[in-house]
């Protein structure tokens, strides 16, 4: 069960105009799981996530998706992928029903149309044209047309951008779904909350290079996740790093009494992936780059 569904290896890309979008990315993905591609506006993902869906030539550097070069990828490879863009193009006239039946048909194993209609929480608007829904309702059409032909491998560019928050969990209830039934998954987001919620491991891209890829409570190395006490004594802030923040404390109570200001802070993968974009910018700067 531990056959990757996606290797990537020294993967680069050079733009026309010589942009280096990708400088050498390297990682996999395992069958059923969930993996998640972090980084800031320009860093590559979508770069990395078009060459894998055979939409773009890569430069150089091997990629095998359910074990093809998407290069050579062919329709039956094709109906294997689900795919959410992060920009669909104008709104069809059809409706919502009548959009999903229509790619449905392209498909040997679709899933049932109302049964995806109604995971996406838009049964109400199945009869609506897809041009008159709302901008987070669109996107749950787009959503809704990713799984419908019960793809083994689902690609989610920034699936839930515009919306609200309580569609975003029925969302990551959907993906919870998806995830039991065995799909594998590549997600990117903004999100750190939806990628920590829903990935079992993700990739920091910056610059077109992994700054870190491992699992998500691992990213960083194990110093980046040392917890913090944080605590006022003498009129100064004083802060340790430990491993037992509980035996510290104590010993802070045994020593000041109940300790002023006192905080024992968990880094999460928001703290350890802005730690990244700061080294990221200071190597930068180093280098006489744009910081
Ligand atoms: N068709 C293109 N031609 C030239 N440069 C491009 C093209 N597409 C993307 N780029 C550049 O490649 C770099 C990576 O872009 P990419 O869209 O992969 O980033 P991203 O990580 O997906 O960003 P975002 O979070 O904003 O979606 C950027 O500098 C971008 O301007």
């Amino acid at each position: 069960m531990s056959e990757n569904v996606v290797e990537v290896e020294n993967l680069r890309k050079t733009y026309k105009g010589g942009l280096e979008a990708l400088r050498g990315v390297s990682f996999d993905i395992r069958r059923g799981e969930t993996f998640a591609l972090l980084g800031p506006n320009g860093a590559g993902k979508s770069t990395v996530i078009e060459i894998l869906e055979g939409y773009r030539d890569r430069t150089s550097g091997d990629v095998r998706v359910l074990g093809v070069d998407p290069h050579r990828g062919g329709l039956d490879w094709k109906a294997r992928l689900g795919i959410v863009l992060q920009n669909t193009g104008e709104a069809p006239t059809a409706s919502v029903r009548e959009l999903l039946a229509h790619f449905a048909s392209f498909y040997p194993r679709p899933r049932d149309v109302d049964e995806v209609i109604a995971s996406v929480g838009l049964t109400e608007k199945a009869k609506v044209s897809v041009r008159k829904l709302s901008g987070g309702q669109r996107r749950r059409v787009d959503v809704a047309l990713g799984i419908v032909g019960r793809p083994e491998l689902l690609f989610l560019d920034e699936p839930t951008t515009g919306f609200d928050p309580e569609v975003r969990r029925q969302f990551w209830n959907l993906i919870r779904d998806l995830q039991r039934e065995g799909t594998t998954i590549l997600l990117t987001t903004h999100y750190l909350d939806e990628a920590a919620e829903l990935a079992e491991r993700a990739a920091i891209i910056v610059g077109g290079q992994m700054a870190s890829v491992g699992r998500i409570d691992e990213l960083g190395g194990p110093d980046a996740r040392v917890p913090l006490v944080r605590w006022r004594e003498g009129g100064e802030t004083r802060e340790q790093r430990t491993q037992d923040p509980g035996a510290l404390v104590a010993q802070l109570y045994a020593r000041l009494g109940e300790p002023e200001r006192l905080e024992v802070v968990r880094p999460s993968l928001e703290d350890v992936y802005l730690s990244f974009l700061g080294d990221e910018a200071r190597r930068t700067a180093a280098a006489g780059g744009l910081a």
